[in-house]
């Protein structure tokens, strides 16, 4: 990655204190939504770690990764597929569905996707902004499993997670979240 780019990312994050007893202070990503210059290269440099495995999909969570899942799918010319997290309304076609073990805030969350979205033979390329357990990344990948597809791997933003977990998930990403 162009160190242009881990300047940027690290120059437009915050790390906000919500007040109010909240115990610790919260990641705001907004700024590099907000950055053209950002948001131009990120597809490009999550793409660029993963292009050798020749993905032909990439699948993202809700809701940052509906944002950064399409940037790196546009730099790999291949379509996009949402994963949604359980307990909104529901999808009304067949969906594919994993537990995650409990997340960085301590949630057990369900993830799903569209069952004829995923089709066997596809390589894919599970993306999101930032990985700490990897539960949501795993169930992803459980996910692509089920469907007959093959996970590649996992790209991240930030990667927070231990060298255990990046290592069962594939996991490569532009930051640590250490340089935050
Ligand atoms: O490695 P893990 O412990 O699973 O944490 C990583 C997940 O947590 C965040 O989502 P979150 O649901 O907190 O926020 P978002 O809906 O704003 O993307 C992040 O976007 C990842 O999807
Ligand atoms: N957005 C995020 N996702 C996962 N873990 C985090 N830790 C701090 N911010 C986070």
């Amino acid at each position: 990655m162009s160190s242009d780019l881990t300047t940027e990312l690290i120059g437009a994050f915050r790390w906000n204190d919500p007040g109010q007893n909240f115990p610790h202070l919260v990641s705001d990503l907004s700024g590099w939504w907000r950055s053209p210059s950002i948001l131009h290269a990120l597809g490009p440099a999550l793409a660029g770690m993963f292009a050798a495995e020749k993905p032909t999909v990439v699948v993202a969570p809700e809701v940052t990764g509906f944002i950064v899942g399409p940037l790196v799918a546009i730099a790999l010319e291949v379509g996009f597929v949402e994963a949604y997290k359980g307990g909104h309304s529901p999808v009304a076609e067949p969906m594919t569905w994993a537990q995650a073990a409990p997340d960085h805030k301590g949630r057990r969350l369900s993830l799903g996707v569209r069952t004829r979205q995923l089709r066997p033979g596809d390589r894919a390329l599970i993306v999101d902004d930032w990985i700490t357990t990897g539960a949501q990344s795993r169930a992803l990948g459980e996910i692509v499993t089920a469907c007959g597809a093959v996970p590649v791997g996992t790209a991240a933003i930030v990667a927070e997670c231990t060298p255990d977990v990046a290592a069962e998930l594939r996991v490569r990403s532009l930051l640590r979240a250490e340089q935050l």
